[in-house]
């Protein structure tokens, strides 16, 4: 039947076959959302129940002030050499920080302050106007943490972020020069090693993840640390699922948090849950160029 027959009445004179309306319509080959966006809605829907504000990640390109330095890490450690990090050629550098507060970290890294005796080096300004591919979603983090004291008084927050993250890395089966970061991040009065392990536990509940373990880590922003252990029954093994710790005042306290207030903070990725419920053995398909070698 075609407008044709329509218009002048010639279907009158045509046999046609009963519509079968069992008969199902043609399959359309349509598109399918990336699995990792599919395992980033889940992340981010948990985050939103847990009552968690989405922090602006769209900026891949930081300075090494808000990746490093504002987050104690001294100028000469290791993760700041170009074998890890991706420095920006142009621009080179971004020159322009809150001054007042740029001299606090200046002061806290050199000298020390609030208590802390510092790393006693010569911290160079130059250092930290290198541009870079952020290493972490934590700059993004000291940002928000710092951009909330200049609003005025503290007010308890709980932050998350989901964005690419870069890091000048040897490729492997596992490993891009880039992953998914996902972070969670909560500032309040008085918060405990208690508060961050008993939210790990509610935040990977709803991962259907029920036996955690921790163990003592390091990380130059955050004291004390963990890395975050689950036993997985699918993979019948104990595999590590994250870090976290509490941010040390000497990061908190030059950005105006007042001293009784504490951040917890975690981080995971996204490839590594989205690989393991994909059955995917090779980081390579999931990302990366489709080459059949
Ligand atoms: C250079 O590697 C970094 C990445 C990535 C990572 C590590 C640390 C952080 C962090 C942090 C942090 C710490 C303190 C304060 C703020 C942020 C973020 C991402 C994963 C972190 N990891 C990781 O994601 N593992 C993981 C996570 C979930 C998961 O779900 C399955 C259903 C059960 C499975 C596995 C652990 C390892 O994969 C690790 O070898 C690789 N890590």
């Amino acid at each position: 039947l075609t407008a044709d027959l329509l218009i002048n009445d010639a279907w009158k004179g045509k046999n046609f076959k009963p519509i079968n309306l069992d008969s199902r319509g043609t399959v359309i080959e349509v598109g399918h959302l990336h699995p990792l966006l599919k395992i980033r809605s889940e992340f981010r829907k948990i985050f939103l129940e847990m009552g968690f504000e989405e922090m602006p990640t769209n900026n891949y390109v930081e300075s090494s002030f808000w990746n490093f330095d504002a987050l104690f890490q001294p100028q000469q450690h290791p993760a700041r050499d170009a074998h890890d990090t991706f420095f920006i050629s142009e621009p080179a550098v971004s020159t322009s920080f809150p001054e007042d507060y740029l001299k606090r970290v200046q002061k806290v890294h050199s000298e020390g302050a609030y208590g802390s005796q510092g790393y006693g080096y010569d911290w160079k300004i130059e250092e930290a106007q290198k541009n870079l591919l952020r290493t972490h979603t934590t700059a993004v983090s000291a940002r928000m943490l710092y951009k909330l004291m200049q609003q005025g008084e503290f007010q308890p927050v709980r932050y998350f972020s989901i964005d690419r993250v870069f890091r000048n890395e040897t490729l492997d089966a596992t490993h891009l020069a880039e992953f998914h970061q996902v972070e969670g991040v909560i500032a309040d009065y008085n918060l405990t090693l208690g508060d961050l392990i008993g939210t790990l536990y509610e935040f990977f509940k709803k991962l259907g993840i029920t036996k955690l373990e921790f163990k003592p880590a390091y990380n130059p922003y955050t004291e004390p640390s963990m890395e975050i252990f689950c036993f997985h029954e699918g993979l019948g093994k104990w595999i590590e699922i994250g870090n976290s710790g509490m941010f040390r005042p000497e990061m908190l306290l030059p950005m105006g948090l007042p001293e009784n207030v504490n951040v917890i903070a975690w981080g995971l990725s996204l490839e590594r849950p989205t690989m393991i419920k994909y059955k995917l053995n090779n980081i390579r398909d999931l990302v990366g160029p489709k080459i059949d070698l």
